[in-house]
Formats: C-alpha cells, structure tokens, sequence
C-alpha cells in the first residue's frame, strides 16, 4: 500500500499551500463561519487566526463547528447525548435512571477526579446505597417525574436511520447529518453487512485507545465527501460513474480531503510525548509499539470500510497523521451536565422547598455519588479554533458559557483585542514558571518564544 500509492499519499500529507489555505478560510468566512476573523500565515508558526475587528474583554470571539468529534467510550456510561452536535437528550429523569441502572450492573464510567463538587462529596462508588430496582426502572421508562425537572427539559432521543443502538439524536436533522457525514459508513446494525467487522475494530479501540474512533470518523468523512463530488461531477457530464482510482478521481478524493488536509499533522507514534512511566531508554520500543498498535487498528478498519477508489486514505502513514493531527489540535469535547445545574438547582431553593424536593432528589443524589455532575467529554477537531497559536501571554480563552449545551468549540476574548492581532490561545496552564511552561510546550514540538517567554528566559 505504502509503496504503490506513494505520490498520493505524499500528495495527501503535503502541507497546504497558501492558496489553498486562504481559498479554504475564505469559504468558511464566506458561509458565516468565522466572522471577524482571518486565517493566514503568520511567517512564523505557520497557520494563525488574526482579528478583522475589535474585539472587547469577555466578547465572544468564535462559536467553531466541529469537523469531526466522538464522545469518550467510557464517558458514554455517564451521559447520553446526540451523537452528532453532543447536547445530553432525554430527561433528567432518564438520565439519572440510566446512570443507576448502569451502576446496578456495575458499570461505571470515568470519575472525574480533579473536579470540584460543590454539594456533594461521598466516598468509594461501590459503597453507594441504590435505590430499588423498580424505582430506577420508574425513572428509566418515565413513570416517576422528579420535581422541577421541568426547567431542564432536554431534546426526545431519536434513533439511528440504520437501526443501531448505539446512537441517537436530539433531533431528525442531527441524525440525517451524522448519517449524510460518518454513520453510514460506521453503522454497526444487523442490516449493514459489514457489522460484525465493525464490531472488531470498535472493540479493539475501546480496549486500546478510543481515538481510533475519531480517526475512524475523519476516514468516513473523507469517503463519503467523494463519493458524493463523484456523483455530481458524472451528473454534469453526463456519463457513468468512474470504476477505478484514476487522475480524475484522485483529485476528487484530494477535494473531499480538503478539510482535514488543513490540520497541523505529526505521524502520531512520532509525536505524542512520552508517558511518565516509559524509561527513556525504551523511548524507540514505545514508538513501535505506538505505530503497531495503530497498525493493527488500520486492518480491522480497511476490514469494514475499505473502498479501492480511496486506497491511499488506509494508508499507515495517513492513518498515523489523522491520529497525530488530533494529538496535537485537539481542543477537547466537553459539554457541561444538565444534571449538575439541576442538583445545584434543587441546592438553592429556599429553605421549605427545597426539603421537600430533597424528600424525592436525596435518594438519587447519594446513589450518584459525585458523578452526578460529569460532563460529556471527548475528542474532537475544530477548523478554525485548530489554526490558533500558543501564548503564554493569550489574549483568548477556551470558555463554554451556560448557553453553550452542544459540542461547539467557544473561544471568547480574555483582553481587548485590536484589528490586525493575533488570537491566540495558551496550549498549557500558563500560570506555571518558565521551565515547567517549556518543558509542557515541547510535547507539542515547539520553544515558545512569546513576549513573556523572552522575558523569562533565564539567556
Ligand atoms: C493547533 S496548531 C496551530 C496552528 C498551526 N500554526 C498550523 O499551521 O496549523 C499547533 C501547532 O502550531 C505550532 N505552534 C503553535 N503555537 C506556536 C508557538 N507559539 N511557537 C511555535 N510554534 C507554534 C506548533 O507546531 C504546534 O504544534
């Protein structure tokens, strides 16, 4: 594969060219994407997102669309939300009752560990009272409504257009989106042929690393992308359907790959860092490794999906790039629970109402423990916010506001920031001294060379 393919895959790793990249920004600019913005070279760090206009402290500077994303396998145990835009769906009610049945079977997702709870903190989950079966089904199947659940009302599950279960929607739209875009290719129902090979590959990524997944969604994307460019384009002319990988369709499949081509890639088994408990020494074991491991994924993958017309996509070194590229852009996919704001809620009632919403809440809120408020995490690529630079110094934030109940990536102003400057992000907790900043910094593979770096720089 590598060899016979080797100028397409070249022709796909290749760094965009700067017309490329302006046409490509100009078209999401155009389609309302990124306004206020531009994205161009910097001469520097390569791609950068540069303000047209002003912008004041707190302003919202950019609500980014994820091009690909998937919640974490073991984050679906704790919350149930769309499978394309990430808002929870449901009820409180079904929610919780989802939880705890899961928890009834000893399932359980990740905890949190780092984050604060506010008005809860119990200990060991397997010390947890349940409540009784019936009532958790109660809650499961809608026959017990909580109090003031009403105030928290959540988009009705709709199901996956092919019949799995392991997707669902908040609404019809996000599900013909996720179909039209990935699912149709990734689909594990009975009815698609390939199931139980999708199957395999999906259980090796959950038990290995769930970003297989992701890479898994780009590939579908950029699958789905062509075949569609090569229905309209045999639609214009007015002849059949190309059969095999020629120059014509390749230039489609470099089309349909436009999107992700813009991302910042590394071959991941050459740049994620090092974990603490790998020696040094066995720095090149530990990349093999890596690259065999992500090998052995690419065969379940091509198994289910593979199409001879995008070959050069199931290439190992395509695959590792994809991987690479979420490595080192990936902004996570967080969206806060509604089941936290509604136990804070319930929290801050006054004192005779809130005795008695606790008389029914008390029992749920114990058997949750502190994983009554974790949010939906993931990983994903977002376009734009993936073209920001790093400062130690940023004039931006990463910030989800209480509005913000979907997968969208927000970036608001954290300084007024004037036309023509740079909008830029810090990649680490900034307010650490200059080594510990660096020594984070070159996990991605750069020495930050910002106003404040300079000024720190002990040379
Ligand atoms: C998320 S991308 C940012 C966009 C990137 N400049 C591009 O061309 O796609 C992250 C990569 O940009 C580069 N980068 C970001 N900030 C930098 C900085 N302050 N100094 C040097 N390189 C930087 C590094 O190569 C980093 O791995």
């Amino acid at each position: 594969m590598e060899d016979e393919y080797s100028d397409q895959i070249a022709a796909l790793l290749a760094p965009p060219s700067s017309q490329s990249i302006q046409e490509y920004y100009n078209s999401l600019k155009e389609a309302g994407k990124c306004d206020g913005l531009n994205v161009r070279d910097n001469g520097k760090h390569g791609k950068a997102v540069f303000a047209s206009r002003e912008f004041k402290e707190g302003e919202l500077i950019l609500k980014d669309q994820m091009l690909v994303g998937a919640q974490h396998s073991s984050n679906k145990v704790d919350c149930l939300v769309c499978s394309y835009c990430f808002r929870f769906i449901g009820s409180v009610e079904a929610q919780i009752g989802r939880r705890l049945y899961l928890q009834s079977l000893g399932i359980y997702g990740e905890k949190e560990c780092e984050k604060e709870h506010p008005i809860h903190s119990t200990n060991d989950k397997m010390e947890r009272d349940l409540p009784p079966k019936e009532m958790i089904e109660s809650l499961l199947n809608g026959d017990l409504s909580l109090p003031f659940t009403n105030r928290f009302e959540l988009p009705e599950a709709v199901p996956c257009p092919g019949g799995c279960e392991e997707e669902q929607y908040c609404s019809q739209s996000c599900a013909d989106a996720d179909w039209e875009t990935y699912h149709s290719l990734l689909c594990t129902s009975s009815s698609n042929k390939q199931s139980s090979v999708l199957l395999k590959f999906i259980e090796h990524a959950n038990e290995t690393n769930d970003i297989f997944i992701v890479a898994a969604k780009a590939i579908a994307f950029t699958m789905l992308r062509y075949r569609k460019l090569k229905k309209s384009q045999a639609k214009d002319k007015g002849k059949g359907l190309l059969g095999k990988m020629d120059n014509t369709s390749f230039s489609l499949l470099l089309e349909a790959w436009k999107p992700i081509s813009m991302g910042f890639k590394r071959r991941w088994w050459e740049c994620i860092s090092l974990p603490d408990d790998v020696d040094p020494t066995e720095e090149v074991e530990f990349r093999t490794e890596i690259r065999d491991l992500a090998s052995t994924s690419l065969e379940l993958l091509k198994d289910a999906i593979f199409d001879a017309e995008c070959a050069p996509l199931f290439s190992l070194d395509v695959y590792g790039s994809i991987i690479g590229m979420f490595e080192l852009n990936n902004l996570d996919l967080v969206v806060a629970s509604p089941i936290e704001d509604y136990f804070i809620y319930i929290d801050e009632l006054a004192d005779k109402e809130k005795e008695e919403a606790l008389t029914i809440t008390r029992t749920f809120l114990d058997a949750l423990g502190d994983d009554y408020s974790v949010s939906c995490q993931g990983t994903a690529f977002f376009p734009i916010q993936s073209c920001m630079n790093h400062s130690c110094c940023p004039n931006a934030k990463a910030f989800k506001r209480d509005e913000d109940i979907d997968g969208h990536a927000i970036i608001l102003a954290s300084h007024p920031i004037s036309i023509g400057e740079e909008v830029t992000l810090s990649y680490i907790d900034e307010d650490v001294p200059y080594d510990k900043r660096q020594a984070m910094l070159a996990d991605y593979g750069f020495t930050c060379t910002c106003p404040r770096c300079l000024e720190d720089c002990p040379n």
